[in-house]
């Protein structure tokens, strides 16, 4: 085919590598390729079949080199939701994401995929908590603090709360309409030591299942801008990022005091016995409430078991150190002492513009 566009030829090597991984015959290969060809030459573009569609979104999570989890690429459940014309329709779709991947607890990890181009979701994830910024300083997540402001422009009633779940911002074909979440739907986990009782006045909580809805998955050169992903959390990405960094809840300080630490002196380690502290409490609190989680030595032993898959296989493992590499104790996993080959190969996720 004489490639008359970046299209075809992004089209042509996904479906090639398509129905050669799902051992489709000459002959299928042959017509999808010429009745592409065609809707590419008539139409500008293509439509992806419902199979071609599921493989390239558990190819892209495979092929995401920041991604510890990638063992269990294949067991992805993928919702093709490209019909979808109206706000409601969308977010009646959204709602039913988080209630499907949340499972009472039972995560499971899962993707719904809009229209390519004409769907945003402003959203980070489709829960996080709002960040405020007032005269007596940062309330709730600061990361937030940009979108919160966004959402208030859109007319929501802001709470001033350390954990105000923010509402779902959904854009299409240019126009942006904002719906909030019910409470019922949302799975969150109290925190917890399973030793120091003092703890308990600190009130902390995380929600249960990381949505992510402003990357787009790239499929043989179509661009969906709006696929929300979900896997499960690594526990130190609450425990040693979310509420620890001192941009973040900074929580640290207030965790050394409830233990009754000496912070007056840095090599008394004081904040590294904080962390340690924080992140059991975050892994015993999730699985005490029946929550889906992994310990960052687990995550890293199925990381090496997906590479060794991934060899066996013949297939390139491509690999972000400076990601894989969990912020807690990462000298303790193979990751850190291994090279790896950051190609970005597609499909794949990615980062896109913000719609705000
Ligand atoms: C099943 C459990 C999963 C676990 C435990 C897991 C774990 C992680 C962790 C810890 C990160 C780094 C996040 C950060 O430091 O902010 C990450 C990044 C990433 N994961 Fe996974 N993941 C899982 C499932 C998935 C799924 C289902 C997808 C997509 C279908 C996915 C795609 C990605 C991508 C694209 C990134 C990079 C995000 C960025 O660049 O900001 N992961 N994952
Ligand atoms: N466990 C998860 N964690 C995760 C995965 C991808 C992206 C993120 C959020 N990363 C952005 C934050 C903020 C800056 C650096 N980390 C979290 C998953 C979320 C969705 C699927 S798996």
């Amino acid at each position: 085919i004489p490639l008359k566009s970046q299209l075809l030829n992004e089209a042509y090597i996904f479906i090639h590598q398509c129905y050669e991984e799902l051992n489709k015959s000459e002959d299928d290969l042959k017509n999808r390729l010429s009745e592409v060809n065609q809707q590419i030459l008539l139409s500008g573009t293509y439509k992806h079949t419902s199979e071609e569609l599921e493989y390239g979104a558990k190819v892209a999570w495979r092929n995401s080199v920041r991604c510890i989890g990638r063992l269990f690429w294949d067991s992805l459940h993928v919702i093709d939701q490209r019909q979808l014309d109206t706000h409601e329709q969308i977010y009646n779709v959204l709602v039913k994401h988080i209630e499907y991947a949340t499972n009472k607890g039972k995560v499971r990890p899962t993707i719904t995929v809009f229209s390519p181009n004409n769907v945003r979701v402003w959203n980070h994830q489709l829960i996080r908590y709002a960040g405020y910024e007032t005269d007596e300083g940062n309330m709730g997540d600061p990361d937030s603090i940009q979108f919160t402001k966004k959402c208030i422009e859109l007319g929501w009633e802001p709470k001033y709360g350390r954990f105000d779940v923010l509402p779902l911002v959904i854009e299409l074909n240019g126009e942006t309409k904002l719906f909030e979440l019910p409470d019922e739907i949302i799975l969150e986990v109290n925190i917890q030591p399973p030793t120091i009782k003092s703890f308990d006045e600190l009130k902390l909580k995380w929600y249960a299942v990381p949505i992510i809805s402003n990357m787009s998955l790239e499929i043989g050169g179509i661009t969906y801008s709006a696929a929300p992903f979900n896997g499960w959390y690594m526990g130190t990405e609450i425990g040693a990022r979310n509420l620890a960094d001192d941009f973040r809840y900074n929580l640290l300080p207030e965790i050394a005091d409830a233990m009754e630490l000496d912070t007056s002196n840095r090599s008394m380690l004081w904040r590294d016995r904080a962390l340690l502290e924080l992140n059991t409490a975050v892994l015993h609190s999730f699985k005490a409430s029946g929550v889906t989680i992994v310990d960052h030595h687990t995550a890293a032993e199925q990381f090496k078991r997906f590479e060794q898959k991934e060899k066996r296989i013949g297939r390139p493992i491509t690999g972000k150190w400076s990601w894989l590499i969990p912020p807690l104790t990462p000298a303790a996993t193979h990751i850190f002492h291994n090279q790896y080959d950051e190609q970005e190969l597609t499909p794949n996720y990615f980062y896109q513009k913000k719609p705000f």
